[in-house]
């Protein structure tokens, strides 16, 4: 047997295995219910030609006990037929529903818990997430895959040990069924090298699709001309993808063909050798085979397509076990077991970080030592790319650093439990997220078990100097926001900022409160007024618990308020001090502070 072909029968395994875990943790009962049926329905076949066989061999010799006892077996067989189709029909159908919705869940599941943020923007990941989305579908029928595999084993055995008693030259012809089943595995290992060639094509064609109707690029794309440069480009990736698929279907074709010819001469050719033999000559034996014969192509059709459907039901799972693993590893090296302080006493310190995005990529920071001193609010500033948003998201522990620790009050992050960090830290990101809900509840989020407490979401408003939004909403708080939700109304760019903001001031006390370019979308008196808010619940917080407020922001005239001034360049610490302290080396922070002033004056 070739390794692919080993290959193909080991995935197919631990499809099986997954399948059947799915089914069994959907709906135990059920499970067990189809899989009993199957095999009581698998066996019936050679029951009807074992009694085809009485029947026939009855009436030649004018055995009326025979006649009798074949009648009276067909009418068992037949009613068990029904009966088993009719069980097997709606029960199957509930189980698939129900395993397809428990992996669709999975699915979800396990992407929201992978844990590792760099991980999830790679764009590997995310190809092969995007062949996954959408395929639990195809898995519906899967657990019927199976089990028509088992059946079909079933009734390949019974026709040989039925064959190797009358016609023993006869036994190996089920083993033909081999050369087409082998044929399918063979072209749908064609099929999914080839989903996965043009899930890269695919996605870009999509997002194509995407930037064409979403309201934001939708607009650029018009200003600028380019909709037919994209509607080019997306041509282009659909057919590349659509070449692929057809040269993919050509070999599967060839395929196919060979594996069909082997079969049929191998039937012939059995035949022949078996024209001899006394075993045949019964006409009950000829009644019984012309039964299996028949039978058995449209068996070896059913095992073709069962077994190609198996297959590419391996693909499918391999990926969801490849995701399920990546998360567990992800997991692993993302969690400690110690629980996160309630409180800072000393410091958070970045000592000796290094991060790279890819193992093979550039340094986005690059041996980073700092300590943010426990009470304190500390800016950080740097040019465009230095690596400020990247250092934010690693002190939440959303990306791991490549080399390096970062302590809590000498406590490295990966020792602590990551759940219990995250609901001790609090943050307004740069790319902050919409969430089209009632607007307190898009508030609320930030503290999620006071989700719905409006009274915390409108506090929350006031500390971000942004409660001014909810009066421009005509239900207040209870306003639906976005386009999915009926009637939701569309706040401006600025809008849904401060109500990001205010998702940032839910937590009250974190050990950690960042903002990241807060202000970007603010007009001027609301970006005073931010500000004013922030510094003022800052240093409230660290009074409670030495949380350490960090501010990413290109606006000097709100860094320099900061206790603490860090700049980045090219992913390395540049300056770190006061504005009085920045000011008298004379470096970058007091060149741009300058220039800023001198614009604004
Ligand atoms: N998900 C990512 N994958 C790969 N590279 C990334 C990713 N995110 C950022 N980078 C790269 O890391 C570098 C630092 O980016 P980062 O967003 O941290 O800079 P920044 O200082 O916040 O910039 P800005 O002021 O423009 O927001 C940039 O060169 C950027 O291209």
């Amino acid at each position: 047997m070739s390794g692919a072909i080993r290959r193909s029968l080991a995935a197919s395994g631990s499809a099986v295995r997954l399948v059947l875990r799915a089914s069994f943790k959907a709906s135990p009962g059920l499970a067990g219910a189809v899989i009993v049926v199957a095999l009581v329905e698998a066996a019936l076949p050679v029951g009807l030609a074992w009694t085809v066989r009485t029947l026939v061999d009855g009436l030649t010799a004018h055995d009326t006990g025979r006649i009798r006892l074949a009648a009276i077996a067909m009418g068992v067989v037949g009613l068990c037929w029904v009966g088993a189709q009719w069980v097997s029909m709606t029960s199957q159908t509930v189980l698939e529903e129900r395993t397809d919705h428990w992996l669709e869940q999975r699915l979800s599941g396990l992407v929201h818990e992978m844990p590792d943020l760099s991980v999830v923007e790679s764009p590997d990941f995310q190809d092969r997430v995007f062949t996954l989305a959408g395929r639990p579908r195809h898995l519906v029928g899967s657990i019927t895959t199976i089990i028509e595999t088992v059946a079909l084993a079933v009734r390949f055995g019974a026709a040989a040990v039925l064959l190797a008693f009358v016609a023993p030259v006869l036994t190996p012809l089920p083993l033909l069924v081999l050369l087409p089943v082998l044929a399918s595995m063979r072209a749908e290992r064609e099929i999914s090298s080839m989903l996965d060639d043009i899930s890269a094509p695919m996605r870009a064609a999509r997002m194509l699709f995407l930037a064409g109707t979403e309201p934001g690029p939708a607009g650029e794309l018009r200003q600028y001309g380019m909709t037919g440069a994209v509607a080019d480009r997306q041509d282009e990736l659909l057919r590349t993808a659509d070449r692929r698929q057809r040269l993919a279907r050509l070999r599967t074709g060839r395929i196919m063909t060979i594996g069909w010819t082997l079969f049929a001469a191998g039937v012939l050719l059995l035949l022949w050798l078996s024209r001899d033999d006394p075993g045949v000559r019964s006409g009950g034996v000829v009644f019984l085979l012309a039964v299996l014969a028949m039978q058995l192509v449209a068996q070896a059709e059913q095992a073709a397509t069962t077994f190609s459907k198996l297959s590419r039901l391996s693909t499918i799972l391999e990926r969801f076990t490849w995701l399920e693993r990546l998360v567990e590893q992800s997991g692993d090296r993302h969690s400690g077991s110690a629980t996160a302080p309630a409180g800072l006493r000393h410091s958070i310190e970045l000592r000796g970080v290094t991060f790279r995005y890819t193992p093979d990529g550039p340094p986005v920071l690059d041996d980073v030592s700092l300590v943010l001193p426990a009470g304190t609010v500390v800016a950080l500033a740097g040019h465009n790319g230095a690596g400020k948003s990247t250092l934010v998201k690693l002190l939440m522990g959303l990306y791991r650093p490549t080399a390096g620790q970062i302590l809590l009050d000498g406590v490295d992050l990966v020792t602590l439990d990551h759940h219990s960090v995250r609901e001790r830290l609090a943050a307004g990101f740069q790319d902050f997220c919409r969430f089209e809900l009632p607007a307190g509840d898009t508030v609320g989020a930030g503290d999620l078990p006071r989700l719905g407490d409006r009274e915390a979401a409108a506090g929350a408003l006031t500390r971000a100097g942004s409660a001014d939004v909810i009066g421009r909403l005509a239900d207040g708080l209870e306003t639906p926001l976005g386009r999915s939700m009926p009637g939701g109304a569309l706040p401006s760019e600025g809008q849904w900022q401060k109500l990001a903001l205010g998702r940032a001031m839910m937590r009250e006390a974190p050990l950690l409160r960042v903002l990241d370019e807060p202000t970007a979308s603010l007009d001027a008196e609301s970006e005073a007024a931010l500000f004013a808010g922030c510094l003022e619940v800052g240093r409230a917080d660290a009074a409670v618990n030495g949380c350490v407020t960090l501010l990413v922001s290109h606006r000097f005239s709100t860094v320099r308020t900061a206790d603490l001034i860090v700049t980045l360049r090219d992913g390395k610490v540049a300056e770190v001090g006061t504005h009085e302290d920045l000011m008298a080396t004379g470096g970058w922070y007091a060149t741009v502070c300058t220039m800023q002033a001198a614009d604004y004056a």
